[in-house]
């Protein structure tokens, strides 16, 4: 498809009214990803920008057990708010959250986040009388491994619950079912990294049979994990009756599935991040039902090339050319706004203390690389985003971990707070863009943030999670 080269804006903007948002620089610092090598880029001497990408792709590149989605219907499951004193008085709940937080290196918790989101599910289970065994995986050992035990949240978990929080060394075996055995109702056993054991990853019969005998109920909350069907997500439900939803699972699944299937429109997404390969499932599936869809981060240079624009040394997948054609022209014929930035900011190479210009997206000089999108884009998109009522964003406008490159992603963050306190529904779909409105101060007010990365893309790909799946169906309400 022919552009202006001018302004490679594909579609009409439906409505322009507000001024642009300019946000502030924040001096919070983002470490970068390993260096490692092997990625084609545009340009010839990109090499810390190759190890940036090559390092993202690696990131999220373990395979998940997500089938396609057969429909929004098949997702509503039984909560564990249909449990009541009645069902929970004196039972042993086994609990699955996804615990799996950051630690520096003196084990000291750098981000509660997912700590604090278990929280309202095990809380409930307390005040009616259950007794709590929680699980959680934490990184991804191979075998036990002490540094990534859970012994250092016991006190923050302690500390949110109002309880004393026990720790088991172990999650099977006697000693095991001996503290079980000796929990208070409203008491809660943390037991140790489930991927201590091979098992739970190979979602083992056996392990998950031990991990269900320890308990007479089931409820996953371990959204962030629920695309793994391992043994404590998935198999432990063949098991244990009833296996309900947590709340936690519940509100991600009512946002990343339910507010997108049936969204106030207009309906917006906006998807950014490195690489257009990353994001293929993302776009094809938000095509389908969005009005609106901006386009930021590395990806952009790829749709650029494509349409015949120099991209200078920006990153470009050479191979997704014609993948952009066909996403520009599947926007077209599906009637969605596709917007991609109409000017960039370039930079003489891949560092925090680049030398830097705006220029055109038609203008990128060769030897120069975007590293974020422009003024002119921040308003544009802003405008665009005025109008509507429900908006997604998943990955950055630019290289936002260097404070130089992150204004467009910061001013996307700023957006959607206003948004958000004029009652438009605000969903921040995981990965970098969670980090990226934390750093703006801005968390709060969004409708939801998710906590999960690969199972939140998964779900925003259209795909059902097996951790899910595996959960007893809702009883249908007669009307
Ligand atoms: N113009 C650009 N050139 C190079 N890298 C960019 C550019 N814009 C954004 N990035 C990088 O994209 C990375 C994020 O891409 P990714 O695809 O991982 O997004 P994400 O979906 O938010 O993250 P996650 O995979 O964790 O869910 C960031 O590290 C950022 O620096
Ligand atoms: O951090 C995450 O995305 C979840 O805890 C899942 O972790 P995993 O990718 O190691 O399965």
């Amino acid at each position: 498809m022919a552009s202006t080269a001018a302004s490679p804006a594909f579609c009409a903007i439906p409505k322009i009214s507000s001024t642009a948002t300019r946000t502030a620089t924040s001096t919070t610092r983002f470490r970068l990803k390993t260096p490692l090598r092997g990625l084609g880029f545009a340009g010839a001497a990109a090499d810390p920008l190759l190890a940036h990408h090559v390092a993202t792709k690696l990131r999220s590149s373990k395979s998940s057990s997500a089938k396609p989605v057969r429909g929004v219907a098949s997702m509503a499951k039984k909560s564990v708010g249909d449990l009541t004193a009645a069902d929970l008085k004196g039972k042993k709940v086994f609990v699955r959250a996804d615990l799996n937080v950051p630690l520096d290196d003196n084990q000291n918790i750098t981000d509660d986040t997912r700590i604090r989101a278990a929280v309202p599910t095990i809380k409930h289970l307390i005040s009616n009388g259950a007794k709590v065994i929680l699980s959680s995986h934490l990184g991804r050992p191979k075998g036990v491994t002490p540094k990534f035990s859970l012994a250092p949240l016991v006190p923050r978990l302690s500390q949110l619950l109002g309880v004393s929080v026990v720790k088991a060394d172990d999650c099977i075996g006697p000693e095991v079912e001996k503290l079980v055995a000796s929990l208070a109702d409203g008491g809660v056993l943390l037991l140790e990294n489930v991927r201590f054991y091979k098992e739970e990853e190979k979602n083992d019969p056996d392990f998950a049979k031990n991990l269900a005998s320890l308990a007479d109920i089931y409820v996953n909350d371990a959204f962030g994990t629920a695309h793994r069907a391992h043994a404590s997500t998935e198999g432990v439900t063949k098991f244990l009756k009833p296996s309900v939803a947590g709340f936690l699972l519940q509100k991600e699944l009512d946002y990343l599935v339910g507010a997108i299937s049936n969204p106030k429109r207009p309906f917006a997404a906006i998807v950014g991040g490195s690489k257009v390969s990353s994001k293929i499932g993302v776009i094809e599936s938000l095509l389908e039902k969005c009005d609106i869809l901006l386009l930021g981060g590395g990806m952009i240079f790829t749709f650029y090339k494509a349409q015949g624009l120099s991209v200078g040394s920006s990153l470009v997948e050479e191979d997704k050319l014609d993948l952009a054609t066909s996403l520009i022209a599947k926007a077209k014929a599906r009637g969605v706004s596709l917007l991609l930035p109409s000017d960039v900011v370039v930079a003489d190479k891949f560092a925090p203390d680049a030398d830097s210009k705006i220029v055109p997206a038609s203008g990128i000089p060769d030897g120069w690389m975007g590293l974020d999108i422009g003024p002119d884009s921040i308003k544009t998109f802003n405008d665009a985003l005025e109008t509507t009522k429900t908006v997604i964003w998943n990955g950055p406008m630019g290289v936002f971990e260097f404070d130089k490159f992150a204004v467009g992603t910061e001013a996307v963050a700023k957006k959607l707070a206003e948004l958000s306190g004029k009652g438009v529904t605000t969903i921040i779909g995981g990965g970098d863009s969670v980090a990226a409105v934390e750093k703006v101060g801005v968390a709060d007010v969004m409708s939801h943030i998710s906590t999960g990365g690969g199972a939140s893309l998964e779900l925003l790909e259209g795909k059902e999670l097996p951790g899910v799946l595996a959960l007893d169906e809702a009883v249908p309400v007669a009307v």
